[in-house]
């Protein structure tokens, strides 16, 4: 049996096929290319260079190499650029989805993991959010991600199909084996744009308003690494294939930093002075968000190792420097 791995290039989706193949798991890896990069893919992973989309592709592909579970990380995912073009974001995110799932059911794949979002919830009263929390998305990469969570669930009830939707927050470092991390030159996430000014390769930074809500008046997130990420998807894997039933989790540690504190972090870890300015509040983001995550602890056999703000820039930072002396920056 193999695992087929949509988004393998990409930045959390490489770290799965590493975590996958460390387990001894055969894997394919489907992308497209679009934001990913193929020099990313182990060698030990078979790649096909394709779409989600194409049907027949995902058909041949799950006869040949006996499929019995997809992990599907294969999307788009940069919150204003989904405002700009929310077409695009619905067609590459919820139709090639539902394509790609109607594929997996027609090949008789009996195991699903989705790469959902804590975007499903917008901006939740008190901060922090359980799965129960109502899903009000502010930004049509949200819907597009919680659209495909319906399309799921209906699917399931309708066919001999489970699938578990991860809603990651926001994942941050790098394999602490140094093999991949954060390779897209444009990833605007605060954590890598932070590592790169303290690199050099950028002027300065900009903090996204200082006025909310908030300890020190600044943003809030649920930062987990991504090697805690990438475990919590091996431990659903197991949970579906014992027979488990569909479920969505948060994936989280409970506790949130400021950007301040990132900032300040990353400074402190690198041992880099740069500049930092102080700009408007960006459009649809919420205060602070952070993930309730007694549910995944109590479904699944996981628990995570990385929860520590200084491995995480130290690894992400880690990451930025090779990619700087590969010339890959
Ligand atoms: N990074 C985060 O903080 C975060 C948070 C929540 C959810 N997610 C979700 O996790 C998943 C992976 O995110 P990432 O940060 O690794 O992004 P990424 O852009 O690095 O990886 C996505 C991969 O999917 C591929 N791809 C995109 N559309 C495709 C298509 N139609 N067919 C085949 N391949 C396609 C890209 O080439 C890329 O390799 C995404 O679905 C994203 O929405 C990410
Ligand atoms: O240069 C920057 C970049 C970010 N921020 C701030 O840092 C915080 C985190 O921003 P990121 O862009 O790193 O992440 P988001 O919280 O906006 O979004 C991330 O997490 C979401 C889920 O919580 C989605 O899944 C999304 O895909 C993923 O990028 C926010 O307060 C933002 O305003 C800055 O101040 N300056």
């Amino acid at each position: 049996m193999s695992v087929l791995l949509t988004g393998g290039a990409g930045y959390i989706g490489s770290h799965m096929v590493y975590q996958l193949l460390d387990e001894g798991e055969s894997v394919v890896v489907l992308d497209n290319l679009s934001t990913g990069f193929d020099w990313a893919i182990p060698p030990a992973a078979l790649f096909v260079k394709g779409d989600i989309a194409d049907e027949a592709l995902i058909s041949r592909i799950i006869e040949n190499h006996r499929i019995d579970a997809v992990i599907h990380f294969a999307g788009s995912s940069v919150v204003p650029e989904s405002v700009q073009d929310p077409l695009g974001y619905y067609k590459n995110n919820t139709l090639k989805s539902c394509s790609l799932i109607a594929s997996a059911i027609e090949g008789g794949v009996k195991h699903f993991v989705f790469s959902s979002t804590a975007a499903v919830y917008g901006m939740p009263d008190n901060h922090i959010a359980t799965e129960e929390t109502p899903l009000q998305p502010i930004s049509p990469y949200g819907s597009s991600k919680l659209m495909i969570e319906r399309i799921l669930q209906d699917a399931s009830n309708a066919h001999d199909f489970r699938y578990v939707a991860l809603r990651y927050f926001n994942v941050a470092g790098a394999d602490p084996n140094g093999r991949t991390g954060q390779s897209n030159l444009n990833a605007t996430h605060l954590i890598k744009v932070a590592c790169q000014a303290s690199l050099g390769l950028r002027s300065h930074m900009e903090v996204y308003g200082s006025d909310y809500d908030t300890p020190d008046g600044t943003g809030v997130r649920d930062y987990i690494h991504v090697s805690d990420l990438v475990s919590a998807h091996s431990a659903t894997l197991r949970y579906l294939r014992n027979g488990k039933p569909s479920e969505i989790l948060n994936c989280g540690y409970g506790h949130g930093h400021s950007v301040l504190e990132i900032i300040n972090t990353v400074k402190e870890i690198s041992n880099c002075e740069f500049d930092v300015k102080f700009s408007d509040r960006r459009t649809g983001d919420a205060a602070a968000l952070i993930a309730a995550n007694a549910k995944i602890l109590k479904t699944l056999d996981w628990q995570p190792k990385f929860d520590d703000l200084r491995v995480i820039t130290q690894h992400a930072l880690d990451w930025e420097k090779h990619l700087k002396k590969s010339g890959l920056t």
